[in-house]
């Protein structure tokens, strides 16, 4: 539904140039809810303004429901637009406009004939569960009331796809789980494509399908969010499931194992404990909902070093868990634990030992 292809937007200000966006390539699916994930200043908000040409990137192309976006007229693109809603993380509304005129607006300057109008906002108020609030002016309805508001304005022009900028940033937990239960329920009911920004871990834990991590203007990591989840190294994975510094004693494995679905009904550590006759030590972890699946992360230590491990490891492989190794380097199909982030605080890799250094992504306050 979105393609996005080598995209770059350079802004320059005071004689420095900064390549908001360098050189992006993402694909979003019809029909799926896609977070970009990263922290402030990485060229999120930049991507998404690109999406609907808010902003003109300078190289790369944009091609939204089949549309190469920034090869149309300029009443070709006012058109295409219409196809595209975006909602805002301070919700954009009109103070003087009662909640049914901020979502007649756009019907307005559509041309829409009164009538249909309101009809039109009458069954948008009612999708997003405003109706009884239509007479209210936004300084007398909550944040969340406020974003739903926002919601239907955006979804006035029927749009296929809805861009949101960080659409929960300004609410609380309880009414961010609302919103993010509308925007799934909208995505569900009406086939609606979301691409999302975000800073939050949560949101794409709780709503997303794929995700893309970006920083300095760059994608580092996207796919869907269960394969993410499931591959070594992943950067959402730490962030999803933090665990923290890992300490490795000397004559020790410390083993990260992320599992899903029908390997976490099994019980992997008793049954690699039985086996092998040996103590597994369980270090820490947890199990989240992540869309319909249940996936987690579990730290253990075995006795010995991985060498000695060879068969336990690959006890885990075959059972179907991914596994990473802390501590010592990959070798034949056993992935340590590593990644590119070293410069950022992340892991330092030196002589091909991984070892792990704190994550920037591990957490939602390093995000925001
Ligand atoms: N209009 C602009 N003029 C100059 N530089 C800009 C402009 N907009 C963004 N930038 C710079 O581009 C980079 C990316 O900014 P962008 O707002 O896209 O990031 P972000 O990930 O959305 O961060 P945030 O969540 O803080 O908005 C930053 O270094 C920012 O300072």
């Amino acid at each position: 539904m979105i393609q996005i292809e080598k995209l770059r937007k350079v802004y320059r200000a005071r004689g420095r140039a900064v390549a908001a966006v360098d050189g992006v390539d993402l694909e979003v699916r019809e029909g799926e809810i896609f977070g970009v994930l990263g922290r402030s200043g990485a060229g999120k908000s930049t991507l998404l303004r690109c999406v609907n040409l808010l902003e003109r990137p300078d190289t790369g192309r944009v091609v939204v429901d089949g549309q190469d976006l920034l090869s149309l007229s300029g009443g070709e693109l006012r058109r295409a637009r219409q196809g595209i809603g975006m909602i805002h993380q301070h919700f954009g509304l009109l103070g003087s406009r009662t909640v049914a005129g901020n979502v007649a607006f756009p019907l307005e300057v559509m041309g829409v004939p009164r009538a249909e109008r309101a009809q039109r906002v009458a069954e948008l108020l009612e999708l997003v569960g405003l109706s009884e609030h239509a007479k209210a002016y936004p300084a007398q309805i909550s944040g969340g009331q406020k974003q739903r508001v926002g919601i239907a304005r955006a979804l006035a022009g029927r749009p296929k796809v809805l861009l949101s900028d960080e659409a929960t940033s300004a609410l609380d937990p309880e009414t961010t789980a609302s919103i993010l239960e509308l925007l799934r329920d909208l995505n569900r009911r009406l086939g609606l494509t979301v691409l999302l920004i975000t800073h939050e871990m949560d949101v794409v834990k709780r709503i997303c399908d794929s995700a893309a991590i970006m920083r300095d203007g760059r994608v580092v990591e996207s796919g869907k969010v269960r394969d993410l989840l499931l591959r070594p190294g992943s950067e959402l994975a730490r962030g999803l499931f933090p665990l923290p510094e890992a300490t490795v004693r000397p004559g020790t494995t410390v083993v990260d194992v992320t599992f899903e679905g029908d390997s976490a009904d099994r019980p992997f550590v008793s049954t690699l404990a039985r086996t092998y006759s040996i103590d597994v030590n369980i270090l820490g972890g947890a199990v989240e909902e992540i869309g319909d699946a249940r996936i987690g992360r579990l730290r253990i230590e075995l006795p010995g070093d991985p060498q000695i491990n060879a068969a336990q490891l690959a006890h885990l492989r075959e059972a179907g868990l991914t596994v990473e190794v802390h501590g010592e380097a990959a070798h034949d199909g056993e992935a340590a634990v590593q990644d590119e982030t070293a410069a950022d605080g992340g892991t330092a890799v030196d002589g091909g030992t991984a070892v792990r250094g704190e994550d920037p992504l591990a957490t939602e306050e390093a995000l925001s």
